[in-house]
């Protein structure tokens, strides 16, 4: 029923996981019989037959109450009324039902169980299900039986591969479901992957939680970042060096290829690299081996190549600065990391999930944001995505001075004036909004967003370009419509 430990962690993935968590909790202290209980409207019969059997009942009423409830440290029961929530509401729960220290039981109705939604649910996540009407005393029984095997959990886990749960990726979007879909699919083959996504988004993320899902997890996970290296350094960083290769090579030096044997390369920024760096990286993939420099032998070595960019590698390639036959080799799969502006709902998700993770003891009173925050953050077209979104709400940890973040706090207060954008101006975001999304889902591929948006393909060309989604300098610039192609496969 359950995954493997390495995967259902903190929060852990699934198959279309709204949190696709590499880290694995420190410790699970299994402590008196506590048991979350959620639903849209709690039956408080149903608590206080729970409380007379022992438990420590904790109800919520929403996604958002329950996550605030889960902890990560603590063993417990869950019992999720699964018909008491509409349909929509239902996918919020997933980040919280995955989580590997509480025994769910689920309650719901045959109507509900149609669901393929609800089934996933209850078949990923739940150690059995009750059809409603069910009488008080089997649930109390049920929850006994779930509580006592997450109590038998080992607390002696596999120590985490990151501090602090610090590499869980949220997302509930449809883009974001349909990433991890594609990270679990590429996960389990060796082909080069290659992460296209603006500056933020989670490039590098996406290439651990690849790593973390593959054969090679055991192996490291070696990340350069090619725009930081020195363009000087960057042959014998990647390939190493011979003692004596040059002046002041006093000792042999592994270069970063060869240290990451059996794992997983990480290139960063390879739109960075320089035309030398590209010869030898694509030698090395045609033939498997490096050459340390200075030095005559052919050194085997077997890594996975995941490598991402922000910047516009068609336009490089057009213009020289890439080698082509280097990307063919490079994006044998390609992932579309969906910018944050795009990822609707996600974006007020994140934020909570940043407040809880950055919250220190002395901001134990912040609670949430008011709603001109939250109006702020969906109003906000966030250039530095995650990232951005990270700082703003550590900053506003610190300069909040009441219960709820303010717009201010975000350092987004001009973003909040709802009355000062026209309906004009409120239906062009919306438009662009859609567009986006559109092609994201298509990995632009123009025909089928313009089926998906119902309008022609060449309106979707002009709107487009209306909007600010062209690429600057591509061919769709110079004024011809480019043909669909595989280009962003
Ligand atoms: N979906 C997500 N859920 C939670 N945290 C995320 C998510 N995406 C990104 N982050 C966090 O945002 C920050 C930036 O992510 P990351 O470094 O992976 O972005 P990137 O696209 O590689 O950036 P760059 O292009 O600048 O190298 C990191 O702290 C990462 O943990």
């Amino acid at each position: 029923m359950r995954e493997s430990p390495h995967l259902t962690s903190v929060a852990s993935v699934a198959a279309a996981g709204s949190h696709l968590s590499l880290a694995v909790p420190k410790q699970r202290a299994a402590v008196a019989r506590q048991l979350l209980y959620v639903a849209r409207t709690p039956d408080e019969t149903l608590i206080a037959h729970l409380k007379s059997r022992g438990w420590q009942v904790a109800a919520a009423r929403s996604a958002h109450e329950l996550g605030r409830l889960v902890k990560p440290d603590i063993a417990c029961a869950g019992v999720v009324d699964l018909a008491s929530f509409a349909p929509r509401d239902i996918g919020g729960l997933e980040a919280s039902l995955r989580q590997q220290q509480i025994g769910w039981i689920a309650l719901a109705t045959n109507e509900r169980l149609d669901d393929p939604l609800v089934r996933r649910l209850v078949r990923h996540y739940c150690f059995d299900f009750v059809k409603l009407p069910v009488a008080h005393a089997t649930i109390d029984y049920l929850a006994g039986h779930a509580f006592g095997m997450v109590a038998l959990c080992d607390p002696e886990l596999p120590p985490p591969v990151s501090e602090a749960g610090d590499e869980e990726m949220v997302g509930t979007c449809e883009a974001m479901q349909q990433l991890f879909r594609t990270i679990r699919k590429v996960a389990n083959t060796d082909a080069s992957v290659f992460i296209a996504g603006e500056s933020g988004t989670g490039k590098e993320l996406t290439a651990l939680a690849i790593h973390e899902r593959s054969p090679r997890r055991k192996a490291p996970f070696t990340p350069i970042n090619c725009g930081a290296i020195p363009h000087h350094l960057l042959q014998s960083e990647l390939f190493g060096y011979e003692r004596g290769a040059f002046t002041g090579a006093n000792q042999r030096k592994i270069g970063r290829v060869e240290a990451a044997d059996g794992g997983t390369l990480f290139l960063d920024e390879i739109g960075d690299l320089p035309l030398e760096s590209q010869a030898s990286l694509l030698r090395f993939l045609q033939e498997g081996k490096i050459e340390r420099l200075g030095g005559r032998e052919s050194i085997p070595v077997d890594v996975r190549i995941i490598s991402a960019t922000h910047v516009d590698l068609d336009g490089a390639m057009r213009e020289g600065q890439f080698r082509a036959d280097l990307f063919h080799r490079l994006c044998v799969l390609r992932l579309d990391e969906p910018p944050l502006r795009a990822r609707g709902r996600d974006i007020e998700i994140l934020a909570y999930h940043m407040l809880h993770k950055f919250k220190t003891d002395n901001a134990r009173k912040i609670r949430g944001y008011t709603p001109s925050a939250i109006e702020a953050l969906y109003n906000y077209n966030w250039p530095g995505n995650v990232r951005e979104l990270i700082n703003r709400v550590r900053r506003a940890i610190v300069m909040a001075e009441n219960k709820l973040i303010s717009a201010d706090d975000l350092d987004l207060a001009g973003y909040t004036e709802q009355e000062s954008m026209t309906l004009t101006q409120a239906r062009e975001a919306a438009e662009k909004r859609a567009i986006e999304a559109a092609l994201l889902r298509h990995r632009h591929r123009l025909n089928e967003a313009a089926v998906d948006l119902n309008v022609s393909r060449v309106t979707l060309y002009r709107l487009m370009g209306v909007h600010g989604l062209r690429e600057p300098g591509s061919a769709d610039d110079k004024g011809a419509l480019p043909a669909d192609g595989p280009a962003r496969e």
